[in-house]
């Protein structure tokens, strides 16, 4: 668990002032490893803002502020080592630009977009980067700010603190970025961000918190910077994602990412993660990615070398950030940890220059050409050059701690420095009377004595526990018994392990002297190594949507104005095995479909189906059915009715709310899947609020699924040209009941009560399955003619 997590389960997180919160300093976790963390300290309670007073700036103050501590959204899990800075303009007009930085890739993104008055688009873009910490002007968290009060009100666990307002200059920002960001970004964001000052003011904002207030240091030229362009993706709502769990983020296997996550690499899996989370809603980009993944089905050999040697590419962004992140070494570990950095680049080079070579066939696709082109970029080969100018081209990447140290030790080429050299003989002199030593201990005592190594202390031996018996020699030391292994040392072993120990040190600062240019021309060249890992990450996803068609039988969906799917199949049903209902879908002639069925007849399925299918086919993906025809839609809603209940509150309250979200927001492209409105509140209500909801969505373009169990709705809402009706399991009697489940039926049918019927299967007594029969008959439900009830209820 984070150790972060107690701040965001706050039912509500208060304002407080950043240097007041947070001491986002970086710790290095391990000799090896380039992971790095915020450290956030507890908020300080004083500077709280008065939740009623930011209520009041709605119409309807008590309403807003009774709602906002149940938000209809629970708390989603932060992404690691993130911030966002978060700024709105003076204009009449809502324009909010952000700028979130990602420590661990050192990637910054940047945005700038026109909200609407429920700031739909400033909600998405939090929960998309699911920030640990949302950094806003102190006047906007202090003030009557309208994009603060929606934010606290869609997402109450959001932490937020305040920076002071002099940050947010645009003119420092435009010049930092012009500084930090490598020189092709910088001039491509100064070509789209002319506008945008207050893009500019974030970024200032953030990196002046990042290097003053956090002491974090990036090399100038060396930062990833991107702009995100708000219109290029579904905005898919909070309910959905935590409805369909579609980023499997807490390691679920029923996720729509884990079933069709078959990347290799760190750096395919995070941009298979992000392209679920926010799908394409460009067309170019679409059949891009489709014509790449048939060029990679269509030549196997590649296809087959690809996903047998991707696996060996290291996570490039996170060698990315230990390298411009990387301090002037001062000390031996630091040394080793620069020293690695150089290792792992020649062996990333390497193996990009390797994969690109293992794509025998000339690719059509642009994308595919790009790629290769990403991976054989001349200027990587430039580096490699000067990488071995200086290090041994026969070193083979290692991952063991022992094997790390003695790489270190002999990564520079002989000849470059004497002392290194001399050092190192005496390193590999002292490594052999190690090996000496523990040869004599095994034949003193007839027992097979092993070397084994940790980082922290050295060698140690170890032997089975039966074999060396009880009575372990006096000269053995520090024994641990673990199990069924003795681990010990001896005094003469600690000698040899200090004597390596200090040759290792001074090992390490010479070879690091020996690379310092190195490093510094790997820093300068920072762009080609971006190059790298964009490519990799994109062929690695490119291949694993490949990969899907050969678990998966699919097509290659194309793109209209509505949806035509044939025989289309729930992803994760098929993956979790068992036999799966194909069903059909079409809105060719009405944009609003209602759904109804008896229990458990797949109505949920159906509705999740469809939408699995859309994020999938404006990811690239190919869909599994037989054929597919779909639209590109702007917008995803998503409200089920198994949904999340992990937040308090009333279930009728967060419905009410989750929906009222959908009708401030929804467009004429929206995707809108309701399952089972207004079932949390007494019938008649329900079915009242239910049914003007329907109107309303009717009377628009968006393409609407409902799923209900009020008999009469489908029935009156039929009367609408724009109105389909698919019913589940709709001809099947109840003797066969088993057979016929989840086949999707179009148009009107009488709907038998299953209701009842599935109660008795679950073994509710007989004699209340007779009252319950005679009530329904007494109020008007019968087997066959429940449809003939307007409103369903009496
Ligand atoms: N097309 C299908 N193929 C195979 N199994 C299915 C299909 N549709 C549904 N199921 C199975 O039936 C179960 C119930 O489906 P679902 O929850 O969609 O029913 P429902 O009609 O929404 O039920 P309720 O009205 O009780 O909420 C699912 O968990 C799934 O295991």
């Amino acid at each position: 668990m984070s150790p972060f997590h107690s701040l965001f389960s706050k039912p509500a997180a208060p304002f407080v002032c950043a240097s007041d919160l947070v001491d986002l300093t970086c710790i290095d976790s391990s000799d090896d490893d380039f992971g790095t963390q915020f450290l956030v300290k507890k908020p300080k309670l004083e500077c709280d803002v008065d939740d009623d007073d930011v209520g009041t700036t709605f119409s309807n103050d008590c309403a807003v502020s009774e709602l906002a501590p149940t938000s209809a959204y629970s708390e989603l899990s932060a992404t690691p080592n993130t911030l966002m800075v978060l700024t709105e303009g003076r204009a009449a007009a809502s324009e909010i630009a952000y700028s979130f930085f990602d420590l661990s890739t050192t990637h910054c993104t940047l945005s700038q977009f026109a909200d609407g008055p429920s700031y739909s688009h400033t909600i998405y873009a939090v929960i998309a980067c699911r920030p640990q910490i949302v950094l806003v002007p102190r006047p906007m968290a202090e003030g009557k700010s309208k994009a603060m009060v929606a934010i606290r009100r869609y997402l109450p666990w959001l932490v937020i603190a305040s920076l002071e307002r002099r940050l947010f200059n645009d003119m420092e920002g435009m010049q930092l970025l012009q500084a930090v960001a490598t020189p092709a970004q910088a001039a491509r964001l100064a070509f789209i961000l002319e506008c945008k000052r207050y893009a500019y003011a974030a970024f200032n904002a953030l990196f002046h918190h990042l290097e003053h207030t956090a002491s974090l240091t990036f090399a100038r030229g060396g930062v990833n910077v991107s702009y995100h362009q708000m219109e290029g993706t579904m905005q898919i709502d909070p309910g959905a994602w935590q409805d369909l769990g579609l980023d499997g983020e807490n390691g679920s296997d029923t996720s729509l990412f884990s079933v069709i996550n078959h990347t290799h690499t760190k750096m395919g899996s995070r941009l298979l993660r992000s392209s679920i989370l926010q799908p394409s809603t460009d067309l170019n980009t679409i059949y891009a990615r489709q014509s790449a993944v048939l060029e990679i089905l269509d030549n196997e050999e590649t296809f087959f070398f690809l996903s047998a040697n991707l696996a060996a590419i290291p996570d490039i962004d996170t060698a990315i950030t230990s390298l411009i992140r990387m301090p002037v070494a001062s000390t031996a570990k630091q040394a080793g940890q620069a020293i690695s950095n150089v290792l792992h680049f020649k062996h990333i080079l390497q193996s990009a220059r390797a994969i690109a070579a293992g794509i025998t066939f000339e690719p059509q696709s642009c994308l595919l050409q790009e790629t290769i082109g990403g991976l054989t970029d001349s200027r990587t080969s430039d580096l490699l050059a000067h990488i071995h100018s200086v290090i041994r081209e026969d070193l083979a990447f290692e991952k063991s701690a022992q094997m790390t140290r003695s790489q270190r030790c002999h990564a520079v080429k002989g000849g470059v420095n004497g002392f290194l050299d001399v050092s190192r003989a005496i390193f590999d002199r002292v490594t052999q009377e190690v090996v000496e030593l523990i040869e004599q201990y095994s034949n003193e005592t007839q027992v097979p004595i092993k070397a084994t190594y940790k980082p922290s202390i050295g060698y140690l031996m170890s032997a089975k526990r039966e074999v060396l018996g009880e009575s372990i020699p006096e000269e053995f030391v520090n024994v641990v018994v673990k199990k069924a292994v003795v681990t010990f040392s001896t005094i003469e072993l600690i000698k040899l392990n200090n004597r390596l120990a200090s040759v290792v040190t001074e090992i390490n600062l010479l070879t690091e002297k020996a690379i310092h240019d190195v490093a510094d021309v790997i820093r300068q060249n920072i762009a080609v190594l971006y190059r790298v890992s964009e490519a990799i990450a994109l062929l690695d996803m490119l291949v694993s949507f490949a990969h899907h068609c050969t678990v998966s039988e699919s097509v290659v969906p194309a793109f209209s104005d509505s949806i035509n799917i044939v025989d289309g199949r729930h992803p994760i049903l098929e993956a979790l095995g068992g036999e799966v209902v194909p069903n059909s879908v079409s809105t060719a002639r009405a944009t609003f479909t209602v759904v109804s069925g008896p229990n458990m007849g797949g109505k949920s399925t159906y509705l999740r189906q469809i939408i699995y299918l859309v994020i999938m086919a404006q990811i690239g993906c190919l869909v599994p059915a037989k054929s597919a025809t779909l639209k590109v839609f702007d917008k995803l809603f998503v409200r089920m009715s198994n949904g999340s209940d992990s937040i308090g509150g009333s279930t009728f309250l967060r419905e009410m709310h989750g929906v009222a979200y959908i009708l401030h927001n929804y467009s004429a492209h929206s995707l809108v899947m309701i399952d089972e409105l207004g079932r949390s509140t007494a019938a008649a209500e329900g079915m009242a609020i239910c049914r003007a909801v329907c109107e309303e969505l009717l009377n628009s373009s968006a393409t609407v699924f409902l799923t209900t169990h009020y008999l009469g709705l489908p029935p009156a809402l039929g009367v609408h040209p724009n109105c389909a009706r698919v019913v589940l399991s709709a001809t099947q009697s109840e003797e066969t009941v088993a057979q016929q489940r989840y086949k999707a039926i179009s148009g009107a049918q009488a709907e038998p009560l299953y209701g009842i019927h599935l109660a008795e299967r679950m073994g509710l007594p007989e004699d209340i399955i007779r009252t319950a029969r005679a009530v329904a008959a007494e109020v008007g439900y019968t087997k066959n003619n429940s449809d003939t009830k307007p409103g369903g209820l009496k």
